[in-house]
């Protein structure tokens, strides 16, 4: 399969890494938007660049008629429009905060846990997640999707990384040199903590996932997430 990388920064090196080993070839490496050409060339593009270049990366593959899977986290009050636009052109699109095999099943376990935690006001929920220090974007991408699985399961409406009013989920973003990516969930009360918590021990699932889902979407059409290449959920 031809790729093309949308960004070439951690992780458009390690996907790099990954797909050359699964007998890939990676015919464009992208660094700023300017640099995008040929992109028809390619069976998939992989987005992993940066939130005010994602948008516009997504929409040049499917002008180009490539499928797009997108990993950049930022930019999504635009997911909408892209959505909208990826139908309007029959392009074929993916994103997800997190690719890894893990976080994707933390996540089913995330709105296992908040469904069980939902008749119990006794318990406030909150989450932590912490990153190296050279991520742009915070609250990270994958503690907006946790949130909002629990919001979706419990009385909660919003969360904030702001002092919290009673129906909102505080987040905290800690930026700690050198971790790829860890995201704990804590439902506290008086008496006692319940937490749940994943922790990446390096970029690999992030890479690997998004290997497998380029592969997965590269004859597909429409608009697709994580959930449909791993089939859980
Ligand atoms: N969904 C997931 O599983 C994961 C998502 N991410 C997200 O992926 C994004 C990239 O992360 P990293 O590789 O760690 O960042 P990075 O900063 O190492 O790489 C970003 C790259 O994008 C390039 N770039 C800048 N403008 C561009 C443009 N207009 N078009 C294409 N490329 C451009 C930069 O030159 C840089 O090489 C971030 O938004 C991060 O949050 C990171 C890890 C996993
Ligand atoms: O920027 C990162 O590094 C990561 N970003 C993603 C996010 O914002 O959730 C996924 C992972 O946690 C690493």
């Amino acid at each position: 399969m031809k790729i093309a990388l949308l960004g070439y920064g951690r992780m458009g090196k390690s996907i790099e890494t990954i797909a050359i080993a699964r007998q890939h070839d990676i015919i464009l490496k992208v660094k700023d938007t300017a640099s995008i050409t040929n992109l028809e060339e390619a069976d998939v593009a992989i987005d992993f660049s940066i939130p005010s270049a994602a948008v516009a990366n997504i929409k040049l593959a499917i002008d180009a008629g490539v499928p797009v899977i997108s990993g950049t986290t930022g930019w999504l009050d635009q997911y909408d429009t892209i959505t909208a636009y990826c139908k309007e052109h029959q392009g074929t699109f993916l994103y997800a905060s997190n690719f890894s095999l893990g976080v994707n099943l933390f996540f089913e376990l995330n709105k296992r846990l908040s469904t069980l935690m939902s008749g119990f006001s006794e318990y406030t929920a909150e989450m932590v997640e912490t990153h190296h220090t050279q991520k742009l974007d915070a609250p990270s991408g994958t503690a907006i999707t946790l949130a909002e699985d629990i919001i979706e399961k419990t009385t909660y409406t919003n969360w904030t990384l702001d002092a919290p009013k009673a129906d909102e989920i505080h987040i905290e973003a800690k930026r700690i040199e050198g971790i790829p990516g860890t995201h704990e969930i804590t439902y506290k009360s008086e008496i006692d903590t319940i937490s749940i918590c994943h922790t990446a021990h390096s970029r690999q699932g992030f890479a690997m996932g998004a290997v497998i889902a380029a592969e997965w979407i590269k004859d597909k059409h429409g608009i697709f997430t994580m959930k449909d290449v791993l089939n859980i959920g």
